[in-house]
């Protein structure tokens, strides 16, 4: 068993030979929501990366569940991410897209038709995601990643392209996925969500 769902300790990522993070320390705990926050290119992404086992450490430790994180079947299925776009598929409307979601994972967090509600696409339920606008399928991305279940989201500028009400009303949903016992990692440049949260830098000191 583990105390801690992420262990971050003295983590160093080089890219392009340039120190990215150095010596890193970060401690989360089940059904926290922390808000990682830093300026352009001080890698906020790069963090999440890591925690998703997508990129190397050069140095130091990381650990989630207590392992390091594999990027495999069993990892993704604890593991919900929410980073650039998802590829769309260009036959299915944004309803079959949360119905495939719904289909593929045994114990989905919420209906397809209350999600629909949750995240303000009734009315666009029978569009392909190509013919939303960017915050509708910004709203269907957070919707896919928060029907399925999971035990950690890792969400990377989840407040992109939402107008201020939904933004507010995003940090009221992931308050609701930590009470469940959920735990939540973001970066983000929102200031109303970064105020709900644990704030650390890319630094790993406490922002
Ligand atoms: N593949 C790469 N090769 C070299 N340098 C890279 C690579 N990817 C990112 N970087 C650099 O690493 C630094 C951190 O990038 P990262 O995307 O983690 O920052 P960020 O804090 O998420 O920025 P933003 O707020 O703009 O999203 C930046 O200076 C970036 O230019």
């Amino acid at each position: 068993m583990y105390d801690s769902i992420i262990s971050v300790h003295d983590l160093t990522v080089e890219l392009g030979g340039n120190p990215v993070l150095r010596d890193m320390e970060l401690t989360v705990s089940p059904g926290e929501i922390v808000a990682v926050v830093g300026p352009n290119g001080s890698g906020k992404s790069t963090l999440l990366r890591c925690l998703a086992g997508l990129q190397p450490a050069t140095s130091g430790q990381v650990r989630v569940f207590g392992e390091p994180p594999a990027d495999d079947a069993a990892f993704w299925r604890r593991v919900a991410m929410l980073g650039d776009e998802p590829a769309w598929y260009p036959g299915l409307t944004a309803r079959e897209h949360l119905e495939l979601m719904g289909a593929v994972h045994a114990e989905a967090r919420m209906e397809v038709e209350a999600a629909l509600e949750v995240f303000a696409l009734v009315e666009r339920a029978d569009a392909p995601p190509l013919n939303l606008s960017t915050g509708q399928r910004q709203r269907l991305s957070l919707a896919s990643a928060l029907l399925r279940p999971s035990t950690l989201l890792l969400l990377d500028e989840p407040e992109r392209g939402l107008d201020a009400g939904f933004r507010g009303r995003l940090g009221d949903l992931l308050e609701e996925y930590a009470s469940e016992g959920g735990t939540v990692v973001m970066a983000t440049h929102d200031h109303g969500l970064a105020g709900r949260a644990r704030q650390v830098s890319p630094s790993g000191v406490d922002a």
